[in-house]
Formats: C-alpha cells, structure tokens, sequence
C-alpha cells in the first residue's frame, strides 16, 4: 500500500488538462506517477489507453509492475510503459498502414557507420573534401534532429564550440554543401534498404501526426493519457513528437531540471520552465519534502548546487529528519578504492545484516569500474552492471543475428555483409560481387539453394545452411536460433578461440531465451535492439558478456551515473570524485558543460538513502601538466573542482585503513621470547 503526502494526493488526483510535476530529487515523482496510472485505472480508464515513457526500458517495467502490484484482478495488465524509442516502434509496427515503415529493419550505432562509410566511400572525391570522419558526420546529423537546429547552427555549435567570426563562417560555408551530400547519400542508402536509425523512429511518428488529422484522430482512440518521466532530459526532438499529443489526451509530465544530464542528446533544462508557455492548457506544480535521504546526505547535495551561477531554487529537506555524515575517503588508487568498496561491503554483510542489494556503485563511465569488478570477482561479490556496451552489440551476437536479419529482410546490405564475411575464405571484394547479385534477384527466389547457386565450395554449402535454418523455423525465433547456432557453433568458436569458453559460449541459451518473449524475427531484432542498446540506456540485464553474475538476486549495482536516474540505495558508493574529473578537465573551458557536470554529481550524491561515500584519488590531486589537449592550469583545475572548498562539518574525511596494504608492524617493541621449543625431560 503507497502512502502518499498532500501535495502527491492533489497531483494524482488532478483533473485539468495537462499537468507538469516540478520537483527535487527524492521528493516522490516517480512515486506520483505510479500513484496517477493507478487513480487513473481505478476511476475507469482501460489500462491500455495509458502509455508510460521513461528513459530506460528498466524503470518503465519498474513503474508498470507497482502500478500492477496495487490494482487487485486484471484491470491494470494491459497498462504499457516503454522507451520513447521503443513505443515508437510499437506504434509502427501497430499502425503498419499509418506509418508506412513497418517491414523496416533499425539498426544501431555500429550499422549506421557502416551505412555512413559506404555513403562516404560512394564518391571518393566529394568526401576527400573534407577531414571529418564517418561517425562525427552522423553525430553532427544526430545532433541537429534530436535539437531540430539547422545545419549550418550545428556545425557552428559542435565543431566550432559556437564561435560567430568572419573566418569560422567561411570555414562552415565550405563544409556544408559537402555535409550535405553526405547526409543525403547517408539517408538514400538507408532507405534503398529499409533501415530506421533510433531518430527516424521518432521522426516517422512525429511527422506523421504533425501533418495528418486522420493520424492524430487514430491515436486519439488509442489514448487517453501519457505519463512522462524524467521530462527535463526530453530534448526538442522528442517535444516534437509529444506536441501533437497535446490535442490527443492528457498529459502527466514530472521532472527536475537539477537533474537534466542529457544535453549531449540534445536535451536543455530550460525548456522544461518552459512548459506553461508550450503546452495550451496546462498547469505546474511542486513537491518540497524529500523523502529518500537523511539531512547530511541533502546538505551535502545542496551545497553542491548552492555553488552553481543557475539559480536552482531547490533546497531539498529531509521528511527523515538526521542521520549519517557523508564520507570523504581519500584513497591513493584505484585498487586501494576497490578493496576499500569491496571490505566494506563485506563486513556490513557478514556483521551489519545488510544485502548486497543494499549497495549502489556510481561512476562516470563503466570502464572505470574494471578494477572495482576485478576485485569483486575475487573477493565474490555479486554485482550486475548497467550502461556500458550491451549484450545485443556483443560481436559474436551480432555474427549470428545477421542471418536473422537477412531472412527478415532481404534488402539489409549491412547484415549481407556480415553474414557473407563470416564465412571464412570470403573476403570483402568477394562478398560485395554475391551482394550484388543477391540486390539483383527477386526476393521470391531468394533461398539457401539460390546462395549456394552463386557462391561455390564449402563456404556456399554453409551459408546455404545457416540461411535454411533460419528459415525453416521463422515462425518460431527460438527455435530458428537453438537450430542456427548448433549449425554456427564451430565456426564461432574457431573466430573467438581466444575467449570463447570464458566469455562468449554462454550468450548463447541466454540469446535463445531472450527470443522467447518475441514473436517474429522482426520484433526480436527491432525490440532486442532497442531494449539492450547503450545509447538508449536499455534494459540492465543482459549485458556484455557476465550474464552469469546476473543470476544472483541480490547482487550490488555498479552504475554509470547516466544510468541510476531514479535508482536509489541505502548505502551509495560515488567514485573518483576527484579534480579533472568532477568536472572532467575537458569541460574546463565551456560553463554549460560544468555545469552539466555538477548536475551529474548531484544525481549521483542524491541516490544515497543512509550512507553516503564519496571516493577520491590522491594521484589526481598530483602535479598536472598542461599541453595542447589540455591547456588548463593546476589553479585553473583545482578552482573548477566541484569538492574544493567543501565545509568541514558537511562531511567526515577518511583514510582506508585497508588490509590491501602492506602488513604494519607492531607499535611497541617486544621483548624476545625465545624457549628451547622442547621439553628436556
Ligand atoms: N509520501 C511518501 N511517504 C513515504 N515515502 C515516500 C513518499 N514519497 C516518496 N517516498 C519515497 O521516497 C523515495 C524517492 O521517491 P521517488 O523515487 O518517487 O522520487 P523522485 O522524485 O522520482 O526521485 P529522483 O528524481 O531523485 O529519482 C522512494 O523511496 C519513495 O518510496
């Protein structure tokens, strides 16, 4: 049973139009959420006429299994919470004549710069015009889209760090006609093959209701309310897409601009203040009382923010009142922080009562970490990763669903080339000259008989067998896996000899599995994809190669902190919060950037429910060197650090007193005690 306070109660019971929720961290929105699809249901609305967005596929299935878990019986089963992304594909796929994409294929990161080289290597003499490479021409696509900005803005903006001068201007004159070729072969090549990159997901809907009434009286049958999470990391693209709803039903949004961490998507905190003014027939309210934390774990937060030039006008208190002071522990590298993490966690399990899910791990990136998870291995701590790369975009994976691709569709060159490349003896040149055959025959006749008609020897005759296992059983994507891996197998294990047993074997029942939950090829790549890509912050549990330590229920979370948003834990490690990286020294010379960075911190300090942790290294505070990377001063680094000048009485300082280091030896000196170790008689 959720207890909720008075201002949660008047957001939940809201009966306006469109409502946003502008609130701190820790103060219930996530909870309010859950509380207003449960009202909602309970006062009438189906289930399924409520669509929940997130940021990532884990906390959507979190909010839909508690509404699910308070509503007795079946009322609330239909009830669907998902990605932007991902709902987007749903709606394409259930709209197959309204969208007009549903037989495409979506590709993630690593096809769409294979999609971008081939559109570069196209003409040799318009891309040799300019020195910029093939995924920085797709984030500079991206970047625009996702901030609706044009061309010649974002190039101003992302190579030219917004500099407005006479020289720059000519510089961006030169670069856009040719950036503009590229981008539109880019966008050929995809279409010719029927690819949707995660953009043109949103974009197809978006353009779609913007310009049709009928699309927008379909949907409005299909909805009656949406339910937005985390709304201060929505960027323009995806207000586009949210506009139209606007005259479609309600709309619930909750969000806090102190959390806004995702600019590099596009995203601005400002426009959330904005919201009153965008959305016709809204209103915004606020929630005060933080109820995650205890008071030295806000004060500490609130501090951080107090010293940034936004005003913020957040001051969060606890409703738990005091507790804890948050640690400072200065360690002197990486292993000493791991084995300090890892000792602690062990003595509050073995003599606290604690769990190991009672521990949350925050760093910036996850390859910080390596050491942290080397020494839980060790020592057997279980843990479970989230954000890094994912298991789908595993190379071993990706070898085998590059078969399922082709069967689904037939016009997918990326996955053609993977597939035929697999095969050993078949090399680029030889694979380009079957593709362009297998372009060239109708895609009636196109079968393991057809392949094998046109590549000769042992390779045909296996790519013949990989091509029929998948479509014999196409109507069962478990299967067509279970029967293409046995066929795959030798030849998978003969590509990845070096680590084959250790790490890739075991995707394999896990991938089968996973495809359980689809129903055709297509859901499962289009899905599979999106639930487990990195850049979509998808689902946590099928993730690099370390399925096995997932298998714990209670395991501790090592966490980007980009992936903890709306995470919380009672014990809260926070690492390496040292000078050059909290805010990273590349930052140092842009506001906007640092301050996105403190905004980072905060998210992170704010997940603490107890125990605060902070962790630094002392080399980091060592002399620094500027150079042409890196032009910034030691005064320069140290005055930016967001933990200089922190009060003393906000936090306890500490130094491990770890068993990591060499033995000690005693404190006082000893008298010899020497006997003759036998007895003389
Ligand atoms: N009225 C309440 N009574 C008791 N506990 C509450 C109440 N409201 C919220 N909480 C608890 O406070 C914690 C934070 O709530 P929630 O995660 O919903 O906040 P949030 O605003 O979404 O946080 P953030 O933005 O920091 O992720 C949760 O443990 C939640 O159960």
């Amino acid at each position: 049973m959720e207890i909720y306070n008075q201002e949660q109660k008047e957001a939940i019971r809201f009966e306006g139009k469109h409502l946003l929720l502008l609130a701190g961290a820790g103060t219930g929105k996530t909870k309010t959420i859950v509380g207003r699809a449960a009202h909602l249901i309970e006062n009438g609305t189906p289930a399924e006429k409520i669509q929940i967005l997130t940021f990532t596929k884990r906390a959507a299935s979190e909010i839909v299994e508690r509404v699910k878990a308070g509503i007795p019986g079946r009322n609330a089963q239909a009830l669907n919470g998902s990605t932007f992304h991902s709902w987007c594909n749903q709606l394409i796929s259930s709209f197959p004549n309204l969208f007009g994409a549903a037989n495409y294929t979506v590709i993630d990161s690593d096809d769409q710069l294979s999609l971008m080289k081939m559109a570069c290597g196209k003409d040799k003499t318009i891309y040799g015009q300019i020195r910029i490479k093939p995924q920085e021409i797709l984030d500079l696509f991206s970047f625009a889209r996702n901030t609706r900005t044009n061309l010649t803005e974002t190039i101003r903006k992302q190579m030219f760090r917004g500099k407005d001068d006479v020289e720059t201007n000519e510089e961006i004159e030169e670069l856009r006609p040719v950036l503009e070729l590229l981008i539109k072969e880019y966008q050929a090549l995809k279409m010719e093959q029927k690819y949707l990159d995660y953009d043109d997901l949103l974009l197809v809907v978006g353009n779609r209701l913007h310009k049709d009434e009928e699309a927008r009286a379909i949907l409005s049958k299909a909805y009656d309310y949406i339910l937005v999470d985390e709304m201060q990391d929505t960027n323009p693209l995806q207000w586009y897409l949210l506009a139209p709803f606007e005259n479609i039903c309600k709309l619930f949004c909750v969000g806090d601009d102190a959390q806004s961490i995702y600019s590099f998507r596009g995203a601005d905190f400002k426009n959330v203040h904005s919201f009153g003014e965008r959305v016709q027939d809204s209103e915004v309210k606020k929630l005060n009382k933080n109820y995650r934390s205890t008071q030295e774990i806000l004060d500490v937060s609130n501090w951080l923010l107090e010293r940034s030039p936004i005003i913020y006008d957040k001051k969060l208190t606890a409703h738990r009142g005091p507790g804890k002071m948050p640690v400072v522990v200065n360690v002197s590298n990486q292993f000493e922080e791991a084995n300090y993490i890892a000792e602690k966690i062990l003595t509050d399990f073995r003599e606290g009562g604690k769990m190991f899910s009672d521990f949350l791990v925050l760093s910036r990136s996850q390859y910080y970490t390596k050491p942290l998870q080397a020494v839980f291995l060790q020592k057997k701590i279980p843990y479970e990763t989230y954000g890094g790369r994912k298991f789908l975009e595993a190379a071993h994976i990706k070898d085998l669903i590059s078969i399922l691709r082709v069967v689904n569709n037939p016009s997918d060159q990326i996955a053609w080339m993977r597939y035929l490349t697999f095969a050993h003896g078949i090399g680029e040149v030889r694979a380009s000259n079957y593709l362009k055959e297998i372009m060239g025959v109708d895609s009636v006749k196109l079968d393991g008989d057809f392949l094998k008609s046109i590549i000769p020897g042992k390779e045909g005759e296996k790519i013949k067998t990989y091509y029929n296992a998948v479509q014999n059983n196409k109507g069962n994507v478990r299967q067509a896996i279970k029967e293409l891996y046995k066929e795959m197998e030798l030849d998978l294990a003969f590509k990845y000899a070096k680590d084959w047993e250790e790490k890739r074997k075991g995707d394999f029942p896990v991938l089968e599995l996973l495809a359980e939950h689809y129903s055709t090829l297509g859901e499962f790549i289009t899905e599979g994809i999106l639930d487990n890509s990195i850049s979509l912050g998808g689902s946590p549990v099928l993730e690099g190669s370390k399925i096995k330590t997932t298998e714990h229920k209670d395991h501790v979370v090592i966490s980007t902190v980009h992936s903890a948003k709306g995470l919380e834990a009672d014990v809260c490690f926070v690492l390496n919060v040292s000078p050059k990286t909290y805010p990273s020294s590349y930052s140092l010379g842009s506001t906007d950037e640092i301050e996105e960075e403190r905004r980072v911190l905060y998210v992170a300090l704010t997940r603490a429910k107890n125990e605060l942790i902070i962790t630094r290294t002392t080399d980091s505070l060592n002399a620094h060197h500027s150079n042409a990377m890196n032009p910034f001063s030691q005064e320069e680094i140290n005055s930016a650090y967001f933990l200089e000048g922190l009060p003393e009485n906000l936090v306890v300082q500490e130094q491990p007193h770890t068993t990591f280091s060499k033995a000690q030896d005693a404190k006082k000196e000893n008298k010899i005690d020497l006997d003759f170790g036998f007895d003389f008689s």
